[in-house]
Protein backbone atom coordinates (compact mmCIF):
# COMPACT_ATOMS: atom_id res chain seq x y z
CA UNK A 1 0.00 0.00 0.00
CA UNK A 2 2.82 2.26 0.82
CA UNK A 3 5.73 1.30 -1.32
CA UNK A 4 9.48 3.06 -1.35
CA UNK A 5 11.51 1.89 -4.53
CA UNK A 6 14.87 2.89 -5.17
CA UNK A 7 14.75 6.54 -3.35
CA UNK A 8 17.54 8.40 -3.04
CA UNK A 9 17.81 12.12 -2.11
CA UNK A 10 20.69 14.63 -2.50
CA UNK A 11 20.62 18.15 -0.86
CA UNK A 12 23.78 19.97 -2.13
CA UNK A 13 26.44 18.02 -0.90
CA UNK A 14 24.00 15.99 1.66
CA UNK A 15 22.54 12.88 0.36
CA UNK A 16 19.97 12.20 2.40
CA UNK A 17 18.64 8.63 1.29
CA UNK A 18 20.57 6.58 -0.64
CA UNK A 19 18.42 4.01 -2.54
CA UNK A 20 15.71 3.43 0.18
CA UNK A 21 13.16 0.55 -0.86
CA UNK A 22 10.88 -1.08 1.60
CA UNK A 23 7.20 -1.38 1.65
CA UNK A 24 4.30 -0.95 4.65
CA UNK A 25 1.27 -3.69 4.18
CA UNK A 26 -2.60 -2.82 5.13
CA UNK A 27 -3.01 -4.35 8.44
CA UNK A 28 0.15 -3.53 9.68
CA UNK A 29 2.19 -0.64 11.22
CA UNK A 30 5.95 -0.45 10.24
CA UNK A 31 8.22 1.30 12.52
CA UNK A 32 10.91 3.53 10.94
CA UNK A 33 13.34 3.97 13.07
CA UNK A 34 16.75 6.15 12.65
CA UNK A 35 19.36 8.31 14.63
CA UNK A 36 18.95 11.92 14.21
CA UNK A 37 19.85 13.36 10.84
CA UNK A 38 19.14 9.56 9.00
CA UNK A 39 16.85 10.49 6.51
CA UNK A 40 13.70 9.42 7.93
CA UNK A 41 11.52 12.75 8.01
CA UNK A 42 13.07 13.57 4.36
CA UNK A 43 11.51 9.74 3.29
CA UNK A 44 7.92 10.92 4.88
CA UNK A 45 8.43 14.50 3.66
CA UNK A 46 8.87 12.73 -0.46
CA UNK A 47 5.70 10.70 0.71
CA UNK A 48 3.58 13.03 1.40
CA UNK A 49 4.34 15.04 -2.00
CA UNK A 50 6.60 17.42 0.02
CA UNK A 51 9.70 16.69 -1.43
CA UNK A 52 11.08 15.32 -4.46
CA UNK A 53 13.20 12.40 -4.46
CA UNK A 54 16.09 13.03 -6.76
CA UNK A 55 15.16 9.96 -8.06
CA UNK A 56 13.52 6.39 -7.20
CA UNK A 57 9.64 6.34 -6.15
CA UNK A 58 7.98 6.76 -3.30
CA UNK A 59 4.11 5.65 -3.77
CA UNK A 60 0.28 5.25 -1.51
CA UNK A 61 -1.77 2.99 -3.27
CA UNK A 62 0.33 2.77 -6.41
CA UNK A 63 0.30 6.58 -6.97
CA UNK A 64 2.80 9.33 -6.17
CA UNK A 65 1.21 11.83 -3.21
CA UNK A 66 0.57 14.34 -6.01
CA UNK A 67 -1.24 12.45 -8.49
CA UNK A 68 -3.20 10.93 -5.57
CA UNK A 69 -7.40 12.20 -6.52
CA UNK A 70 -8.68 13.62 -2.90
CA UNK A 71 -5.61 12.72 -0.99
CA UNK A 72 -7.12 13.59 2.36
CA UNK A 73 -9.59 10.48 2.04
CA UNK A 74 -6.15 7.85 1.09
CA UNK A 75 -3.94 9.06 2.95
CA UNK A 76 -3.54 10.90 6.37
CA UNK A 77 -0.65 12.34 7.80
CA UNK A 78 1.09 14.02 10.36
CA UNK A 79 4.56 15.50 9.93
CA UNK A 80 4.92 18.49 12.54
CA UNK A 81 2.58 18.64 15.07
CA UNK A 82 3.04 22.20 15.59
CA UNK A 83 2.19 23.15 12.51
CA UNK A 84 -1.20 24.58 13.27
CA UNK A 85 -2.00 28.01 13.38
CA UNK A 86 -1.14 29.06 16.89
CA UNK A 87 -4.11 31.22 17.55
CA UNK A 88 -6.85 28.44 15.85
CA UNK A 89 -8.72 26.53 19.05
CA UNK A 90 -8.08 22.42 18.04
CA UNK A 91 -12.16 22.20 16.73
CA UNK A 92 -11.27 25.26 14.43
CA UNK A 93 -8.03 23.32 12.80
CA UNK A 94 -10.28 20.18 12.86
CA UNK A 95 -13.18 22.03 11.27
CA UNK A 96 -11.19 23.83 8.43
CA UNK A 97 -10.23 19.97 7.55
CA UNK A 98 -13.22 18.50 7.45
CA UNK A 99 -14.47 21.58 5.01
CA UNK A 100 -11.88 21.34 2.72
CA UNK A 101 -12.88 17.44 2.52
CA UNK A 102 -16.67 18.00 2.04
CA UNK A 103 -16.81 16.09 5.43
CA UNK A 104 -19.64 17.09 7.77
CA UNK A 105 -19.45 19.44 10.84
CA UNK A 106 -20.38 15.94 12.91
CA UNK A 107 -17.17 14.21 11.39
CA UNK A 108 -15.17 16.64 13.78
CA UNK A 109 -16.75 15.78 17.21
CA UNK A 110 -16.12 11.76 16.20
CA UNK A 111 -12.45 12.94 15.44
CA UNK A 112 -12.15 14.76 18.57
CA UNK A 113 -13.68 11.86 20.49
CA UNK A 114 -11.01 9.73 18.97
CA UNK A 115 -8.28 11.33 20.11
CA UNK A 116 -9.94 11.66 23.74
CA UNK A 117 -9.76 15.62 23.48
CA UNK A 118 -12.28 17.10 25.35
CA UNK A 119 -14.93 19.68 24.39
CA UNK A 120 -13.60 22.42 26.62
CA UNK A 121 -9.91 21.39 25.34
CA UNK A 122 -10.92 22.19 21.53
CA UNK A 123 -12.12 25.34 22.41
CA UNK A 124 -8.84 26.52 23.67
CA UNK A 125 -6.34 27.88 21.29
CA UNK A 126 -3.81 25.56 19.53
CA UNK A 127 -0.57 27.79 20.57
CA UNK A 128 -1.68 26.78 24.76
CA UNK A 129 -1.97 22.74 24.09
CA UNK A 130 0.83 20.56 25.64
CA UNK A 131 3.33 19.13 23.07
CA UNK A 132 1.02 15.69 23.58
CA UNK A 133 -2.29 17.60 22.84
CA UNK A 134 -0.93 18.97 19.66
CA UNK A 135 0.01 15.31 18.90
CA UNK A 136 -3.30 14.18 19.67
CA UNK A 137 -4.91 17.01 17.29
CA UNK A 138 -2.62 16.40 14.37
CA UNK A 139 -3.70 12.35 14.03
CA UNK A 140 -7.02 13.58 14.29
CA UNK A 141 -6.39 16.14 11.60
CA UNK A 142 -4.87 13.21 9.71
CA UNK A 143 -7.32 10.59 10.62
CA UNK A 144 -10.46 13.12 9.08
CA UNK A 145 -10.92 11.68 5.57
CA UNK A 146 -10.61 7.84 7.05
CA UNK A 147 -7.72 7.55 5.12
CA UNK A 148 -6.37 3.66 4.24
CA UNK A 149 -2.60 4.72 5.08
CA UNK A 150 -1.29 7.06 7.49
CA UNK A 151 2.18 9.10 7.69
CA UNK A 152 3.09 10.01 11.25
CA UNK A 153 6.61 11.29 11.92
CA UNK A 154 7.75 10.74 15.53
CA UNK A 155 3.72 10.95 16.65
CA UNK A 156 4.92 9.84 19.97
CA UNK A 157 6.80 12.95 21.34
CA UNK A 158 5.54 14.63 23.71
CA UNK A 159 3.06 11.51 24.36
CA UNK A 160 3.34 10.42 28.42
CA UNK A 161 2.24 6.44 29.11
CA UNK A 162 -1.15 7.01 28.67
CA UNK A 163 -0.77 8.95 25.56
CA UNK A 164 1.49 6.24 24.40
CA UNK A 165 -1.08 3.34 25.29
CA UNK A 166 -3.98 5.34 23.74
CA UNK A 167 -1.96 5.24 20.56
CA UNK A 168 -1.47 1.69 20.69
CA UNK A 169 -4.90 1.31 20.85
CA UNK A 170 -6.21 3.42 17.80
CA UNK A 171 -3.46 2.40 15.90
CA UNK A 172 -4.50 -1.90 16.44
CA UNK A 173 -8.27 -0.41 16.02
CA UNK A 174 -7.00 1.70 12.18
CA UNK A 175 -4.66 -1.85 10.91
CA UNK A 176 -7.35 -4.16 12.13
CA UNK A 177 -9.86 -2.28 9.91
CA UNK A 178 -6.93 -2.44 7.24
CA UNK A 179 -4.82 0.58 7.11
CA UNK A 180 -1.42 0.54 7.06
CA UNK A 181 0.82 2.62 9.11
CA UNK A 182 4.40 4.19 8.87
CA UNK A 183 5.48 6.03 11.40
CA UNK A 184 8.75 7.21 12.23
CA UNK A 185 10.72 7.53 16.06
CA UNK A 186 13.68 7.26 17.40
CA UNK A 187 12.09 6.26 20.50
CA UNK A 188 13.13 2.45 20.63
CA UNK A 189 10.67 1.37 23.68
CA UNK A 190 7.93 3.10 22.03
CA UNK A 191 8.49 1.72 18.20
CA UNK A 192 8.79 -1.91 19.80
CA UNK A 193 5.38 -1.54 21.58
CA UNK A 194 3.73 -0.27 18.83
CA UNK A 195 4.69 -1.44 15.07
CA UNK A 196 4.66 -4.99 13.86
CA UNK A 197 7.25 -4.60 11.19
CA UNK A 198 10.59 -2.00 11.99
CA UNK A 199 12.83 -0.24 9.08
CA UNK A 200 15.84 0.66 10.68
CA UNK A 201 17.76 3.53 8.63
CA UNK A 202 20.69 5.01 9.06
CA UNK A 203 22.95 7.76 6.86
CA UNK A 204 20.24 7.55 4.33
CA UNK A 205 20.20 3.85 4.10
CA UNK A 206 18.42 0.52 4.76
CA UNK A 207 20.33 -1.31 7.71
CA UNK A 208 17.56 -3.74 8.23
CA UNK A 209 14.38 -4.55 8.46
CA UNK A 210 11.49 -7.46 10.12
CA UNK A 211 9.61 -8.13 12.90
CA UNK A 212 10.63 -6.67 16.31
CA UNK A 213 11.42 -10.23 17.69
CA UNK A 214 13.54 -11.12 13.63
CA UNK A 215 16.01 -7.53 14.72
CA UNK A 216 16.50 -8.10 17.98
CA UNK A 217 17.98 -11.32 17.65
CA UNK A 218 17.83 -12.09 21.21
CA UNK A 219 19.87 -8.90 22.04
CA UNK A 220 17.22 -6.66 22.01
CA UNK A 221 16.10 -4.14 19.48
CA UNK A 222 18.44 -1.64 21.60
CA UNK A 223 21.57 -3.16 20.76
CA UNK A 224 20.74 -3.97 17.32
CA UNK A 225 19.89 -0.66 16.46
CA UNK A 226 23.09 0.60 18.00
CA UNK A 227 25.36 -1.74 16.22
CA UNK A 228 24.07 -0.85 12.95
CA UNK A 229 24.05 2.82 13.32
CA UNK A 230 27.54 2.59 14.35
CA UNK A 231 28.47 -0.05 11.43
CA UNK A 232 27.20 2.59 9.21
CA UNK A 233 28.91 5.58 10.58
CA UNK A 234 32.46 3.78 10.41
CA UNK A 235 31.37 2.55 7.04
CA UNK A 236 30.92 5.87 6.02
CA UNK A 237 33.62 7.69 8.18
N1 LIG B 1 16.06 21.03 3.24
C1 LIG B 1 17.26 20.52 3.49
N2 LIG B 1 18.39 21.08 3.01
C2 LIG B 1 19.60 20.56 3.24
N3 LIG B 1 19.81 19.42 3.95
C3 LIG B 1 18.73 18.81 4.48
C4 LIG B 1 17.40 19.32 4.28
N4 LIG B 1 16.53 18.48 4.91
C5 LIG B 1 17.27 17.51 5.48
N5 LIG B 1 18.58 17.71 5.24
C6 LIG B 1 19.69 16.85 5.66
O1 LIG B 1 19.36 15.53 5.30
C7 LIG B 1 19.77 14.60 6.33
C8 LIG B 1 18.55 13.82 6.81
O2 LIG B 1 17.69 14.69 7.54
P1 LIG B 1 16.26 14.24 8.08
O3 LIG B 1 15.64 15.45 8.70
O4 LIG B 1 15.52 13.56 7.01
O5 LIG B 1 16.66 13.18 9.20
P2 LIG B 1 15.76 12.54 10.39
O6 LIG B 1 16.11 11.09 10.41
O7 LIG B 1 14.34 12.90 10.21
O8 LIG B 1 16.36 13.26 11.66
P3 LIG B 1 15.67 13.68 13.08
O9 LIG B 1 15.42 12.41 13.84
O10 LIG B 1 16.76 14.50 13.71
O11 LIG B 1 14.44 14.46 12.76
C9 LIG B 1 20.42 15.44 7.42
O12 LIG B 1 21.81 15.43 7.18
C10 LIG B 1 19.85 16.81 7.18
O13 LIG B 1 20.76 17.82 7.63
Amino acid sequence: MIEFHRVSKTYQEVRALDDVSFSVQPGTVTGFLGPNGAGKSTALRILAGLARPTSGSATVLGLPYAELGHPGYHVGTLLDASAHHPGRTGREVLTLGAMLLGLPRSRVAEVLELVGLTVKESRRAVGGYSLGMRQRLGIGHALLGRPRALILDEPANGLDPQGIQWMRGLLRDLTEAGCAVLLSSHLLYEVEQIADHIVMIGRGRVLAEGTVAELSRGRGLEQTFLDLTADADRSLA
